[in-house]
């Protein structure tokens, strides 16, 4: 059995993870925390994810879980994502990490904190969008510089990031497959007399609203014609079911930083 505890057991994602922790063979859930202070530390696990009581209290902090730990799941911040990952590195814990909003300067740190525990690091754990960023990259490379490039991520109004870790990944995957730095192409904001669209630039847009779980859509315009590709996320379960088999995986793996393509043998 693989003991595996969630870090923001009460979020939208923390309490889906718990609940298919639950239902998957050779997976335990082992506990969960909140933030130190959150209304749900102290109540049973079951007030949070729903069901019959499991005699697991939510508690404060990582090293107030239930001993032993094998894999924390951890959809929280990028900021409280990095200090939980401090304390699970101290205790030889390996980790998977969903949270989004990593700035390069947070990532070296969490490339410096898993020399000595496995990790997975992605923004998407779903097969679909994993399978869309191989797609993108082909795309990207059949059609060459002619076709302009534009990102468009949709979210519920609750999502505090922009633009999605999702749609960063995507912009990413597009200027390395043309050989561009992101940094001197990506264009994330347009208003006023902004001139033509620069050559090789890659747009990114942000939409909010309601209870949208989660679309991205890569637009390729040429002269005359365009292919979108679009990934839609009709419930949080993929990402979910995909933080639990990462979990799964990432226990039996050599101290490092992964993403879901190596979880899902697409590297
Ligand atoms: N990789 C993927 O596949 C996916 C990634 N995400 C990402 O996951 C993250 C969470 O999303 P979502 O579940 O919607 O957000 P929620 O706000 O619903 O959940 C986050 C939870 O973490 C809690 N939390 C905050 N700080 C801490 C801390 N220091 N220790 C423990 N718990 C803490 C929050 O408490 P409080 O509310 O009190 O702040 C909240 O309960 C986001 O970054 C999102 O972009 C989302 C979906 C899929
Ligand atoms: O916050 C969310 O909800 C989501 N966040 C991830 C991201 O930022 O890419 C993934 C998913 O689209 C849902």
């Amino acid at each position: 059995m693989v003991r595996a505890a969630v870090a923001g057991i009460a979020g939208r994602m923390g309490s889906r993870i718990a609940q298919i922790l639950k239902e998957t063979e050779g997976m335990e859930l082992a506990g969960g925390f909140e933030r130190p202070g959150h209304p749900a530390i102290g109540q049973d696990v079951s007030t949070v994810i729903g069901g019959a009581p499991l005699g697991l209290p939510v508690a404060g902090s990582f090293r107030e879980l239930p001993r032993p730990v094998d894999v924390l799941i951890d959809f929280t911040s990028a900021e409280a994502s990095l200090a939980n990952l401090r304390a699970a590195a101290e205790s030889g814990t390996a980790m998977v990490i969903g949270s989004t909003g990593f700035t390069p300067e947070m990532v070296d740190k969490v490339r410096s904190l898993t020399r000595s525990i496995p990790c997975v690091l992605a923004p998407n754990m779903s097969v679909g969008v994993n399978v869309l960023f191989k797609v993108v990259e082909e795309v990207t490379r059949l059609l060459g510089p002619a076709y302009d490039v534009e990102i468009v991520e949709t979210h519920h109004r609750f999502k505090k990031d922009a633009p999605s870790g999702t749609a960063v990944r995507l912009a990413e995957v597009v200027a390395a497959a043309r050989g561009r730095d992101l940094k001197e192409v990506g264009v994330f904001e347009r208003y006023g007399m902004i001139g033509e669209r620069p050559e090789g630039a890659i747009g990114v847009q942000t939409l909010r609203g309601g209870d949208i779980v989660g679309e991205h859509t890569v637009l390729f315009a040429g002269m005359g014609e365009r292919i979108e590709v679009t990934h839609r996320a009709h419930s949080r379960d993929n990402f979910a079911r995909g933080a639990v088999h990462a979990a799964g995986w990432v226990i039996s793996q050599p101290p490092g930083l992964y993403d879901m393509q190596d979880v899902l043998g697409l590297r």
